[in-house]
């Protein structure tokens, strides 16, 4: 199914919008009787929901895009709250703001270790709590067959991932406009999957003396395997810690919604569609990084119902300028066997080409730098792609990197969060059992593993002969077998891919 929005005029969009019901009232969900991570985003509107200045009583879950949306009263709320900061440097606290993102390999000999680090994560490659010990020489035999087509991809885009460059130059402008903006406090950079580590910025906290933290992963939308998995972690490092269950901090879980964010993005859109011939003829092609559809479907990410709003947001901004054109979601970059989010990228480009679109603007829409799936999988494939496809003009929007106004609505974002830094940690009993989301974002992350183990089997009934369960129930006994073998193999570093020269042997 193509989400496309005919041209012209403003027909209703085929963004089919999810109930985001489930998303909210988890987000909602109350410690000592306030809500938790509604922090930094509600704080303009307070529609009769709202029972707090910043959130919303956990029976009452709130319209999402009512509470969530930016209104006049924005700029308000940020006075307010510079006012309270101001109140904490009397108290003489020290402020951080520690971004999360992905982190990339800096060098071609770096790609197989990224690449272990991130299927070692069990937010990635999701196995059943009877196979977890199998996690890591999984990984090791994925990274090792997968890393010399990443090392291609690498390569092309000049010997690594301009991630950690990025990241830190998003740091440093979100410093210097906290400081124009009155609030001085120091950023951090904590990678998932490669350097600088998250456990490497918080040791920089714990020497610098951090007293308030503002967590703010870099993805606009939240999924269980990007913000969800980054926060898991923090969340563990922090319940070991003795310096860090006394620190206060809060979460912003994702700011797709924001109205700089939106403006921004729309600002972009709007100059590259003005490259082209016939603007108002342009397809507008949001591309998304994918995540497997059991994500969504049987562990309730809101990635997908996120996204989707997130392109209305922006479509709805256009219009407000003058923009109508017609527009595409899908999503891009998946991995391995299984089903992932649909429509996917490289389908939806041939079925627009076939369909006599000629031109095309392709805005990669789930994360804010540039990296490998911009610069590569965008710019050269899909490019090839489309022009193979019969498209005739194309272009890409830029990610947002260190665009003004993204970066000033960044800093807007934690300055609102900051007079509900460690609202909730209200004793060392209650922080240890809910601390980085303040409860919502443990609860989300129990709920979709409480969920995986209560799927029910594709196949529930045995019959004999040739029938689907005992294909079902063979294949997985054959798969076992070869996972077995496979991790045998990769361990001793003997076995059939060895021998074949398909694996390097061990040093
Ligand atoms: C919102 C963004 C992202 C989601 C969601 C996401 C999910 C996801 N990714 C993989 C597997 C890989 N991702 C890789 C690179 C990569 N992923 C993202 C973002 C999201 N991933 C970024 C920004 C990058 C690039 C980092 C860089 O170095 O520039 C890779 C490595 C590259 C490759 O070999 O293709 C893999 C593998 C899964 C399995 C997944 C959801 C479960
Ligand atoms: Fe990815």
């Amino acid at each position: 199914m193509l989400h496309v929005r005919p041209a012209p005029g403003p027909a209703p969009r085929n963004l089919s919008r999810l109930s985001l019901s489930r998303t909210y009232a988890i987000r909602s969900s109350s410690v000592g009787g306030r809500t938790g991570l509604c922090l930094g985003h509600c704080c303009h509107c307070k529609p009769l929901s709202c029972k707090c200045k910043l959130g919303w009583s956990s029976q009452q879950p709130p319209d999402s895009r009512q509470h969530f949306r930016p209104c006049s009263s924005a700029s308000e709320a940020v006075l307010t709250a510079q006012s309270d900061i101001r109140n904490l440097f009397v108290a003489n606290e020290k402020i951080g703001v520690l971004l999360l993102n992905l982190g990339g390999p800096e060098t071609l000999d770096d790609v197989q270790p990224f690449l272990f680090n991130l299927f070692a994560d069990p937010d990635i490659i999701r196995l059943p709590r009877a196979f977890r010990f199998l996690q890591k020489p999984l990984a090791q035999f994925i990274s090792v067959a997968r890393a010399p087509k990443s090392k291609e991809g690498y390569a092309s885009i000049g010997g690594g991932s301009p991630l950690r460059q990025i990241t830190d130059a998003q740091g440093e402008a979100l410093m210097e406009a906290l400081c124009e903006k009155d609030i001085p406090a120091k950023v951090y950079v904590g990678m998932r999957y490669w350097h600088p580590f998250t456990e490497e910025a918080i040791e920089q906290i714990k020497r610098d003396g951090i007293t308030k933290l503002v967590v703010l992963p870099l993805y606009p939308q939240f999924s269980i395997s990007t913000s969800g998995s980054s926060l898991r972690l923090l969340e563990s490092i922090f319940r070991e810690d003795e310096y860090l269950v006394n620190m206060q901090h809060t979460v912003i879980p994702s700011w797709y919604q924001r109205e700089g964010y939106i403006k921004a993005m729309a600002t972009l859109i709007e100059k590259e569609l003005f490259k082209f011939p016939k603007p108002q003829k342009v397809m507008i092609f949001f591309s998304a990084h994918g995540v497997p559809l059991a994500y969504v479907e049987e562990a309730g990410d809101p990635y997908k119902a996120e996204m989707e709003e997130c392109v209305d947001l922006i479509m709805e901004e256009l219009e407000k300028r003058g923009m109508a054109n017609p527009c595409t979601l899908a999503y891009q970059s998946r991995v391995g066997p299984v089903e992932w989010l649909k429509p996917y990228t490289d389908e939806t480009i041939i079925a627009l080409g076939q369909r006599g679109v000629k031109s095309l603007l392709a805005v990669p829409i789930s994360f804010v730098s540039e990296h490998i799936e911009t610069l590569e999988e965008i710019d050269v494939e899909y490019k090839e792609l489309a022009l193979e496809s019969g498209i005739k003009h194309w272009g890409r929007v830029p990610a947002l990197g260190c665009e003004p106004t993204f970066i000033s609505d960044l800093a807007d974002a934690v300055i609102e969060s900051l007079p509900y830094v460690g609202a909730m940690a209200v004793s060392n009993l209650e922080a240890r059992q809910s601390l980085v989301p303040l409860g919502s974002v443990e609860e989300l992350l129990a709920a979709y593993d409480s969920k995986r183990d209560m799927l029910p089997p594709p196949v529930i009934v045995w019959e004999w002969g040739w029938t689907k369960s005992a294909e079902t129930w063979n294949g997985r006994a054959a798969m076992l077998a070869v996972l077995a073998l496979l991790v045998l193999e990769v361990t001793t570093g003997h076995g059939f891919l060895h021998q074949w020269g398909i694996l390097p042997p061990l040093p």
